[in-house]
């Protein structure tokens, strides 16, 4: 009773925020808005340092942070987020962290299935991106069937990104694209041996390898590339993330610890790259 009663009064203080803010979020949206979003969580065990927190809780601050930006962006217009909650290095950090992360990540995952969740009462897709094989079968069953029970939300889509690291994604892709056009000359060798004209096929196919095929095989291609890229903490490094997607990406790097991040670093955000739009338009074209 105690917990839906709290749940109740989260829902309402976050429906009479955002509804208070609505003429702040038209007035922002007379200039353009990014349509994608993504986040480097910086920051979440040195917020937990600084409270004299255990890092286990610097890690649930930061997924409160990952629901408020949901919210935010939402409003906003933006219509696709992406996070990255979870490296392929990140699985080197010390054994209890690694467990503990993954925990929560199973708790968090198994609560968006809720019809109250977040997700759903804002009509948000979820989607996991990342070498998902790597995931404990818990984990990643919890997110196939958060990808699944979402897949028909529309307002917006969080990619989460899990066990990802840019360098795996780009390999999985030429790995899946080359695959796929050997399987394509397999068949067609087989439809017709030794043939003059399959072998000027064959010719043609190996040069047809392109750049879309390769994005037709990348764990992001849900998702047009980002616009911009929160790295909190003011950090600027990339830390193989998205490094295929961001060739024309602002990068901002507001100097707060993840868990930290509010309305006021998004509303800067989307300021900067309003002030930038014509020159990110301009550098598209050339
Ligand atoms: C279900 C779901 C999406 C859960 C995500 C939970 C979450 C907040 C994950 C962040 C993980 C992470 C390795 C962040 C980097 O900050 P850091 O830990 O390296 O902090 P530091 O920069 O202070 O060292």
């Amino acid at each position: 009773m105690l917990k839906s009663m709290d749940g109740l009064a989260e829902k309402l203080f976050w429906s009479s925020l955002l509804y208070m803010l609505k003429p702040l979020f038209r007035i922002l949206s007379v200039g353009p808005i990014p349509n994608h979003v993504a986040f480097i969580l910086d920051g979440n065990r040195r917020y937990a340092k600084k409270r004299n927190m255990a890092v286990s809780n610097g890690y649930r601050a930061g997924f409160m942070a990952i629901m408020s930006m949901l919210k935010y962006c939402y409003v906003l217009g933006v219509k696709y987020m992406t996070i990255y909650a979870f490296s392929i290095d990140n699985f080197k950090r010390r054994p209890e962290e690694v467990q503990y992360l993954m925990d929560l990540m199973l708790e968090k995952i198994e609560g968006l299935l809720h019809k109250e969740s977040v997700v759903n009462q804002y009509g948000v897709r979820v989607h996991f991106v990342g070498n998902l094989k790597l995931l404990s079968e818990p984990v990643r069953v919890a997110a196939e069937k958060a990808m699944q029970a979402t897949a028909n939300n529309t307002n917006s889509t969080l990619l989460i990104c899990v066990a990802y690291s840019s360098t795996d994604e780009i390999v999985h892709a030429v790995q899946s694209s080359c695959q796929e056009k050997w399987n394509e000359i397999q068949e067609l060798n087989a439809n017709q041996p030794q043939n003059v004209e399959v072998t000027k096929e064959i010719q043609e196919l190996n040069q047809i390898i392109q750049l879309v095929d390769i994005e037709r095989h990348m764990y992001m291609r849900l998702a047009h590339n980002p616009d911009m890229l929160i790295r909190t903490s003011g950090e600027t490094r990339l830390s193989n993330f998205l490094l295929w997607q961001t060739t024309n990406c602002l990068l901002y790097s507001p100097k707060v610890l993840f868990p930290e991040i509010g309305l006021r670093h998004l509303i800067w955000a989307v300021l900067h790259f309003q002030r930038l739009y014509p020159h990110l338009e301009k550098r598209k074209q050339l």
